[in-house]
């Protein structure tokens, strides 16, 4: 188990997160090839964006790298010794039938964190969610905002190196879309690596600072946002750029 350290929250100038390298990564599944293969290494400071059309791979990538599947073929690894501390937030959250706070506690508890510290970093997550009024409610009778805040919030309380994101925003309204947009950029500046999809393109133009872009279960592109923006190189992404319907 990687130690814990919630509340000394890293400078990503100090701990610049670990680079995550996909090494001729391939997803198969009853015979028909998925995704890949494909090979890419995540360095830079990101965000990271998994762009491209429906069906292109893109939760199939999340899925390969935080480890809820395996690839058929190929490697995915780390450029640090450990497992770095992971955390993936869905476009439905997951969430106990349990009270917000108790839905904290509990992500604390299974992460080994010391039975009374828990508590206090809980409550203290509930205040910069701004989710304090609804520290008792139950977790599932929060509105979807609220609750993708408090599938932040559970995130955030375990300081992951490493933050997966799978269309967040996609069933949120403007204001809350707001919302997780400033804490993906607080993960970002706590030194958190970031990988993300979204189907929505300004959303990757105010958060990426590089795209993966994907079609047809090919990885077609992995460039600096900037570049992937101005000057898409493959046929699909200046297609998927330009707002045409890409399949
Ligand atoms: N665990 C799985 N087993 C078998 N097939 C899968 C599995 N996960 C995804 N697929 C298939 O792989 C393809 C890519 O799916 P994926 O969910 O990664 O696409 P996506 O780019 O995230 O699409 P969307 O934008 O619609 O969410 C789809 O055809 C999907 O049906």
């Amino acid at each position: 188990m990687t130690s814990f350290n919630a509340p000394l929250l890293a400078s990503s100038a100090l701990f610049p997160p670990p680079a995550l390298c996909f090494d001729g990564v391939a997803f198969s599944h009853q015979d028909k090839l998925l995704l890949g293969p494909c090979s890419f290494t995540l360095e830079g400071a990101g965000p990271t964006l998994v762009l491209g059309p429906n069906g292109a791979g893109k939760s199939l990538l999340l899925r390969l790298a935080h480890g809820l599947l395996s690839p058929t073929q190929g490697r995915v690894a780390w450029s640090s010794k450990a497992r770095p501390r992971q955390a993936m937030v869905f476009q439905q959250p997951v969430l106990l039938r349990r009270s917000a706070v108790a839905n904290l506690i509990h992500a604390l508890a299974v992460n080994d964190v010391p039975r009374k510290a828990r508590a206090k970093l809980a409550v203290e997550a509930l205040e910069r969610f701004g989710l304090t009024a609804c520290t008792d409610t139950p977790a599932r009778v929060l509105s979807g905002g609220e609750q993708q805040r408090l599938a932040l919030a559970r995130a955030w309380v375990l300081s992951p190196q490493v933050l997966f994101l799978d269309e967040p925003t996609s069933a949120l309204d403007p204001a809350a879309i707001k919302a997780v947009e400033a804490a993906v950029r607080e993960f970002h500046q706590r030194g958190t690596r970031i990988v993300m999809t979204t189907h929505d393109l300004h959303q990757a133009r105010r958060l990426a600072g590089d795209v993966l872009f994907l079609s047809g279960g090919k990885l077609r592109e992995h460039s600096p946002a900037e570049t992937f923006f101005n000057t898409p190189v493959s046929r699909e992404a200046q297609a998927f750029v330009a707002g045409e319907l890409v399949e």
